[in-house]
């Protein structure tokens, strides 16, 4: 995927050299409370004394506020104050133009390593270090809109801090078929379609990490498969890097990708090649990858995003 006058890595959030890593990750930790509450939530707010006036006002912040921090402080034996560690030890490099995939079973928290991958939230033990220039982009397992806010495609696109040339955001936008959804209310666009303007939104601002949480939820083959040749020529297209959490083993294990497979800690990583004969990975999935992946596409018009 070329872009019209794409000349160089310039043109993308440049980072000194190809090794200087984008996001370091040190023995990241992250531990909530039986109640959901990650464990600096929790210490900050048993530290933390709220004002007595906001505890009374009967707010449902205020509420739910002093009622978590009553149960770190109250009740100790509760099952409040047990935790659970949703992910530990987990050490990684992200560098620039590196294409990773995050592989785990149901719950192993690959998209809670994405959150913390994003800041969206905090470790609970370990450091992340994030390069000064780094621009990351996002599409989330998953969005809704309420069905009561009037929200156009135009209108989600518009809060978008937009990086790319005005060229290369027409070519993004042809490429994903944008352009025929602006006017379209947000509630209303199929899987298909809400997927693709995900990740025109998470690359308007050209991101030199981008971060796919399964973005193929919810297609159709058809939709899957132009998906997945879009999002292979993504990091040519961007000079971006990539992490990807995906449950399609044929579609992992066939790129040149690194994998991290993940189950609340690494279990194993690195070349497809070489996870193939990981004893780890062949515990967790040894018995999917083996099955023969029949892929039919047919040949009719009524597929892919330029059908709309
Ligand atoms: N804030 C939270 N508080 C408590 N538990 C949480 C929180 N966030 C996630 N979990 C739990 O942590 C585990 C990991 O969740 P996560 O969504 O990261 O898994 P996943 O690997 O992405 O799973 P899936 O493949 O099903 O999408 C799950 O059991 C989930 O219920």
């Amino acid at each position: 995927m070329a872009l019209p006058n794409q000349t160089s890595s310039k043109q993308t959030t440049e980072v000194d050299t190809q090794s200087t890593p984008l996001m370091t990750l040190d023995n990241v930790g992250f531990e909530v409370s039986a109640r959901g509450l990650s464990k600096s939530d929790q210490a900050s707010l048993a530290n933390e004394s709220l004002p007595a006036k906001k505890e009374q006002s009967g707010s449902k912040l205020s509420g739910w506020l002093s009622g978590a921090r009553s149960a770190k402080t109250t009740d100790k034996n509760s099952a409040d104050s047990q935790s659970r560690v949703l992910l530990s030890d987990i050490s990684l490099q992200i560098l620039p133009r590196e294409k990773i995939s995050v592989i785990g079973p149901n719950g192993a928290g690959k998209s809670t390593l994405m959150k913390l991958i994003l800041g969206l939230i905090q470790p609970t033990s370990g450091q992340i270090h994030r390069h000064s220039n780094l621009q990351l982009g996002y599409v989330p397992q998953k969005f809704s809109v309420p069905a009561i806010l009037p929200l156009r495609v135009q209108d989600l696109l518009a809060q978008t801090e937009k990086r790319l040339t005005p060229s290369e955001q027409e070519f993004l936008y042809q490429r994903l078929s944008v352009t025929p959804l602006l006017k379209k209310q947000v509630i209303h666009l199929s899987g298909g379609e809400t997927q693709r303007i995900l990740l025109a939104r998470s690359l308007l601002s050209k991101p030199n990490l981008l971060i796919l949480d399964e973005p193929m939820q919810g297609l159709d083959p058809e939709s899957e498969r132009w998906l997945y040749e879009f999002i292979d020529d993504l990091p040519e297209f961007l000079q971006c890097a990539m992490v990807v959490v995906s449950h399609d083993l044929h579609w992992v294990m066939r790129g040149s990708r690194r994998v991290i497979c993940l189950n609340k800690h690494i279990c194993c990583e690195g070349q497809p090649s070489d996870l193939g004969v990981s004893q780890e990975f062949k515990k967790l999935f040894g018995h999917q990858y083996e099955q023969p992946y029949i892929h039919k596409p047919h040949d009719c018009q009524h597929h892919g995003p330029h059908a709309h």
